[in-house]
Formats: C-alpha cells, sequence, structure tokens
C-alpha cells in the first residue's frame, strides 16, 4: 500500500471529485457517512457524544457525524472551539443545513468543554474533530487548552482522520499539545506518522476507512513510501524452478556464535534454513563443530582457527550472501577478522548485533561494507551508529543519507521496522507484535534475509520479504490465542507456514 502526504491526499480528493463529477461537500458527506458506520459498531447508542470541532474540514466532518449520530438517535453535543464555527466553506454549508436546522446544541469556547462534557449522561465518549491533515502549525492558545483537556479526561476519544496536534511533517519540529486518541478511525489510507514509535500513544487503536477515492487516482505521483503488505510480498516472490537440485537455490553463510553465546549461531542458521536457500555454511568457533552438527545436522561447518570466538576467515568460494554478528562478541581479535572479511568478500553481507556494534566502535569501517549489503539495528543500535535525531522522520532522513552515500541497505527494527534502501527509498512493515521481542528474534531474522539474498533475491527486496514474513510469522503464533510464550527456537515453524500462506495466496 502506498502511504502519501498531507498534499497529495488533498489532491486525491479533488481528483474524485473531478472523476466522479461530484462536489467536495458531497464527498466530505460520504466521508462521514463512513465515519459514523465504523464509530456505532465500537460506541452503541447507549454513549452519548461530545463531537469536538475546529475550524477546517476536519471540524465539517465533525458536524456532520454529529447531525448523523442524532438521527440516529445518539445524545449528541458540540463544542465549537473557533467563535464563529468554522472558517471552511464546505463545513459552513453543513452547519447551515444540518445543525442549524436540527436540535443539536452547540457550545463554544471559551465556556469550559469539561462543563459541556458534564451535562452528557454517562457512558460517554468524544469525538476529537478539531484538526485533520491541515494542521499547518503547533496548537496554541484556546486549541492547546481543548486538546489538554481531552488528555486529561478517562472517557474514550475518537479521533476524526488525525489525532488532532499531530503534525503529518507539515512543519518541522513538533512542540504543541497532541491529542491522545483512543481510537483513530483515519480516511482511505494511514497517515506515515501513524506508524512511528513515538506517535504509538497518540494513535490508539487504528481503523482505515476507505471512502472510496478514485481508484489509481495518484497514479504517476511519487508516494512517500510503501507500507509493506501481503500484496506487496506476493507480487515479489520469484516462482520455485520446476527442475532444481541444492545448487539452485544458492549458498549462505552465518558466521555467528562465541563462547557462551552459541544460541545466537544456531538460530540464525535455524532462520536461514527457514528461508530455503539450497547450502548453509556456518563458520564457528572450532570447539563447537560437535555441538553444531548435533543441534542443525543439516548445516555444513567451518571452523575457526580460535575456540572461542571468530579470528579467521572461512573459505567463501561460491558463497553469495554472509549473515554475521549475533552472538558473535567484540574481542579485538574478532573485529580484526571482521575488518578483514568486509575489505575480501565482495557479495551482500548482513551485518547485525555484535558487527553493528563493532562498527559503531570503528564508523571509518563502514566504506569497507561490501555495496547492497544490510544493516539491522534496532533503534538503540541506529543512534548509537549514527547519532542521536530529534524524531523518526530526522532518523530517516539520515538513514536515507547513509545508505546512497555507502551504497547499503538499513532496516530500523522496531514495532513497524523502517527499510531505507540504498537508492533512497523506504518501506514501512505492516507485520508483527510483542511475542517477537526476545532475545533471539533478530537471530533468526538475519539468516532469513542471507538465506532469501542466496536465494537470488536482490538486497532490498530479501530485506522487504524477510521482515514481513519474520512479522508474519509471529501472527501467526499469536493468532492461536497466545501472545506471550511464543519459544524463538520453534519460529522457524511458523515461518514455514507463513510460506505456506504465500503460496496459498499467490496461487489464488
Ligand atoms: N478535502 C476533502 O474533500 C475532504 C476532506 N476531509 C477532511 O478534511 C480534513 C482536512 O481539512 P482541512 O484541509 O480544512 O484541514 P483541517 O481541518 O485539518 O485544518 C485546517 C484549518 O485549520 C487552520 N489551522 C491549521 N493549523 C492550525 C493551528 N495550529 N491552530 C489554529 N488553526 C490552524 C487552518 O488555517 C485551516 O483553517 C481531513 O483531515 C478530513 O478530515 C474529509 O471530509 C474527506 C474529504
Ligand atoms: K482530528
Amino acid at each position: 500500500m502506498k502511504l502519501w502526504s498531507p498534499t497529495q491526499i488533498l489532491e486525491w480528493d479533488l481528483i474524485t471529485c473531478r472523476t466522479e463529477g461530484i462536489t467536495s461537500i458531497e464527498l466530505m458527506y460520504r466521508a462521514a457517512s463512513k465515519w459514523v458506520q465504523s464509530f456505532t459498531k465500537y460506541y452503541p447508542k447507549r454513549f452519548s457524544v461530545l463531537v469536538v470541532v475546529g475550524p477546517g474540514n476536519n471540524g465539517g466532518d465533525g458536524l456532520v457525524i454529529a447531525s448523523l449520530l442524532y438521527e440516529l438517535g445518539y445524545t449528541v453535543k458540540i463544542y465549537a472551539v473557533h467563535p464563529s464555527v468554522t472558517k471552511s466553506d464546505d463545513a459552513l454549508f453543513y452547519y447551515h443545513e444540518l445543525v442549524e436546522k436540527s436540535k443539536i446544541e452547540i457550545c463554544y469556547f471559551p465556556q469550559s468543554p469539561q462543563d459541556v462534557f458534564m451535562t452528557l449522561s454517562s457512558p460517554s465518549v468524544v469525538v476529537d474533530a478539531l484538526f485533520g491533515i491541515g494542521l499547518s502549525r503547533n496548537i496554541r492558545g484556546a486549541y492547546q487548552e481543548v486538546v489538554e483537556w481531552m488528555n486529561r479526561i478517562v472517557e474514550p476519544i475518537v479521533s476524526v482522520d488525525v489525532p488532532s496536534g499531530l503534525s503529518l511533517r507539515n512543519f518541522k519540529k513538533q512542540s504543541g499539545s497532541i491529542v491522545q486518541a483512543t481510537h483513530t478511525f483515519t480516511f482511505e489510507v494511514p497517515k506515515v506518522d501513524f506508524f512511528f514509535p513515538e506517535n504509538a500513544p497518540l494513535i490508539g487503536e487504528l481503523c482505515t476507512i476507505p471512502i472510496g477515492l478514485t481508484e489509481n487516482g495518484l497514479d504517476g505521483e511519487t508516494p512517500i513510501c510503501e507500507y509493506i503488505t501481503i500484496s506487496w510480498i506476493t507480487s515479489h516472490l520469484i516462482a520455485p524452478k520446476r527442475y532444481s537440485h541444492k545448487g539452485t537455490y544458492g549458498h549462505a553463510m552465518i558466521i555467528a556464535g562465541s563462547e557462551g553465546m552459541m544460541g545466537a549461531s544456531i538460530l540464525a542458521c535455524k532462520g536461514a534454513l527457514s528461508g530455503g536457500c539450497g547450502l548453509i555454511t556456518t563458520h564457528i568457533p572450532n570447539s563447537y563443530e560437535t555441538l553444531i552438527h548435533q543441534s542443525v545436522p543439516e548445516l555444513l561447518v567451518s571452523s575457526d582457527e580460535s575456540n572461542q570466538c571468530f579470528s579467521s576467515l572461512p573459505k567463501m568460494d561460491g558463497i553469495k550472501a554472509i549473515g554475521i554478528g549475533p552472538g558473535l562478541g567484540q574481542s579485538a581479535i574478532t573485529q580484526e577478522a571482521l575488518y578483514l572479511l568486509m575489505r575480501k568478500y565482495h557479495y551482500p553481507m548482513v551485518l547485525d548485533a555484535d558487527a553493528l556494534n563493532i562498527l559503531s566502535d570503528n564508523p571509518d569501517w563502514l566504506i569497507e561494507i561490501p555495496g547492497n549489503s544490510i544493516l539491522t539495528p534496532h533503534l538503540k543500535e541506529f543512534d548509537r551508529l549514527f547519532g542521536t535525531s530529534f524524531d523518526t522522520w530526522e532518523r530517516i532522513e539520515k538513514a536515507k543519507r547513509i545508505a546512497i552515500f555507502y551504497r547499503i541497505n538499513i532496516l530500523i527494527k522496531g514495532k513497524n521496522s523502517i527499510i531505507v534502501d540504498r537508492y533512497g527509498s523506504w518501506s514501512i512493515n505492516s507485520s508483527g507484535n510483542s511475542v517477537l521481542s526476545k532475545g533471539g528474534s533478530g537471530d533468526v531474522l538475519t539468516g532469513l534475509i542471507t538465506s532469501l539474498i542466496a536465494r537470488g533475491y536482490r538486497a532490498e527486496v530479501a530485506l522487504r520479504l524477510g521482515v514481513w514474513i519474520h512479522g508474519k510469522a509471529g501472527d501467526v503464533f499469536a493468532a492461536q490465542g497466545d501472545n506471550v510464550s511464543l519459544n524463538i527456537s520453534t519460529l522457524p515453524t511458523y515461518i514455514g507456514r507463513v510460506w505456506e500462506l504465500l503460496q496459498n495466496s499467490s496461487s489464488k
């Protein structure tokens, strides 16, 4: 799914009106009607409703929503913050047509919103229609007071399109008050900022409401980014070859594990096996050869000269991708070996965990990373590598510059992982949940992505596939009714289920 900027969405509204021969007033009514359909599923008629409206079309939606709920038999009041209700022509139309002609009570700032709210019977809910995608500066004054009041109450708040005050990068530094919504019912497509970790407490439960904007209306426009869902994944899968042997699907290498951390090596190798490449060699400290043979008999094993850690380069003939880092340790000898490996190997590498820690300590080694490799830091590792950022937008801009400069791909891991590729394009992953926030989960991911590259996927595609599949495996686990107890060594089994699911949806 493509994600668009506020300006593009407004353009899309206009295109829809032109294509369908309708007015923006009609589109507003359609949007508000669809919104009300979703709202009533969560909040039945026993809820009384205070609709807080702002000066633009978001407030206009609020006026139509109030009137539709009133017609459905809800107890509704409107609280307007702008002295003349609205500055928007469309909203004004509905104010005269619907609100004035009904018996809906409308109250104004500076009357206290709390006093108005208290006159409603319990249970009650606030509909936040102060600002949507048209916010152009931080919220101050009366609007700020009302937002702060909303954030103090215990009753649910349902935001129309956007939690009011959230900037959507319409202006750079966000510092005003923002509504902390219980639900955000957003129109047509989610907005990019909804997926950033700093905004998670503001969005609440997200529900996207299709309002019938013209399909392909923004064809030819460049979206801000791609939101990776199953349809993107299925359209990028390479069909398995009919006549194949183990050499057909590539040879990957995993360099992971050191004394006391060999579990990381086993998990990364199991992750690689679940990615389906033909052969996997793991390079490990000498003394653990038997352990690895017994734990994962499918692997080829290359023994390091050291008994404790990675210290010497393996043979790399025919290896199409190397995953390195989980449980690797950071001893001086390992650091040196990583440096030599990066200089000598010319195919993509997936650098994770201790490999990233080593790079943080030696930033001038970044230049040695083979082109089209992948770094997989989580947020803190990213900041350690490249310095802290004010917000996710700044972090993404930084990642883009670095990715283009070093010709590498960067995965910033989190609830909605962000993928920035070497061309400067970026995506947000849609799958995954908290069952994956456990030690070892990233090791499996490193193996999986490495394996996909070895199979022949371009690194930037393998990265997106791997991240989505890994997240989806967590979702498949949680869908069984348990969102706690995933044992990470069983994660590859759920990755297998995701492949099954993908095969079924591709053949439909
Ligand atoms: N354009 C359309 O056809 C549709 C628009 N829709 C709704 O319209 C919204 C966008 O409407 P608008 O573009 O009017 O934008 P908003 O309603 O988000 O706000 C814009 C208004 O607020 C003022 N404003 C901006 N920031 C302010 C601040 N910090 N303090 C005080 N005033 C501020 C602006 O001067 C303008 O009057 C969407 O979010 C959606 O809710 C929907 O009805 C769907 C159809
Ligand atoms: K809003």
